[in-house]
């Protein structure tokens, strides 16, 4: 494990796609140890952010940096090292994992990555898979088998193989039953707080992020326009798309199921 924890900042970010900018200004810091959550509805910009977040796309104005470097411009020869201090699980689940592989293999090449990249791990592939509520039978299954809940479950047991500083998680067990998701979402919490990970979790899933995360921002038209621990910002919503959100789950407010 590197011997300072990263530390991602993007500051006043803006990007689009040619039309009107689908983020107008967007400042955020992760932390190991952050637990953060973007709550915005679809097509707002949330998987725009991650894509930018993890050096994937950039932005038109403003910067990212890792540690104080731009992301995208890591040195060469510090690539691999940036890569597995700060991951990043698409929507899909499945960029960058070949489908002819097994479950296993692909915990185990997420072991060797990050030993590769100076990171202490514990090659327990059991118990990575555990954490994703993926029992261990499926180790000899090929990903290219898999239902689309299981491959999002191993695109994140893989991702936390690795040991990162930080995890981005872009709209993650969307394909996972509701019941058994709550239940992964906590165990991924457990794992995160007890490793010191950073984690930053892009959803529509109120329910997801009040699991998950300590803190929410909302992201609307181009901008974060709350921020704060996700129930408070949900007994107290300023922006209508929070204020919809708020009315539609009661339970979380400390309000009453509507009629
Ligand atoms: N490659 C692209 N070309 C043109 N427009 C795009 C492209 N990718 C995304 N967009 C548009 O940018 C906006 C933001 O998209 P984005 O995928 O970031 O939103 P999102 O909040 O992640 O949505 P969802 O929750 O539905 O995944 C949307 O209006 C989308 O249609």
């Amino acid at each position: 494990m590197s011997s300072t924890p990263a530390v991602l900042e993007a500051t006043d970010v803006w990007a689009g796609y040619g039309g009107p900018p689908v983020l107008a200004g967007v400042s955020l810091t992760l932390r190991p140890g952050d637990a953060l959550g973007v709550l915005g509805r679809s097509g707002v910009g949330k998987s725009t952010l991650v894509e930018i977040l993890g050096g994937g796309m950039r932005a038109s104005q403003g910067h990212v940096t890792l540690d104080g470097v731009p992301v995208g411009k890591t040195p060469r020869r510090r690539r691999k090292e940036v890569k597995a201090r700060l991951r990043t699980v698409h929507q899909n689940g499945l960029a960058g994992i070949d489908t002819q592989r097994t479950v296993e293999e692909t915990i185990l090449d997420a072991f060797k990555e990050a030993r590769k990249a100076g990171r202490t791990t514990n090659n327990d592939v059991e118990a990575a898979l555990a954490v994703v509520g993926l029992p261990i039978r499926f180790v000899t299954r090929r990903v290219g088998t898999l239902s689309g809940g299981e491959r999002q479950r191993v695109a994140i047991a893989r991702a936390l193989a690795t040991r990162p500083d930080l995890l981005l998680l872009d709209e993650p067990l969307t394909a996972v039953d509701q019941s058994m998701r709550e239940e992964i979402a906590d165990d991924i919490r457990a794992l995160v707080r007890a490793d010191g990970i950073g984690l930053l979790v892009a959803s529509h899933d109120v329910r997801l992020l009040d699991r998950l995360t300590d803190r929410v921002l909302v992201l609307a038209d181009g901008t974060f326009v709350e921020s704060g621990p996700l129930r408070d910002v949900l007994r107290d919503p300023q922006h209508p798309d929070t204020q919809a959100v708020a009315a539609s789950l009661p339970e979380l407010t400390g309000g009453r199921p509507p009629a």
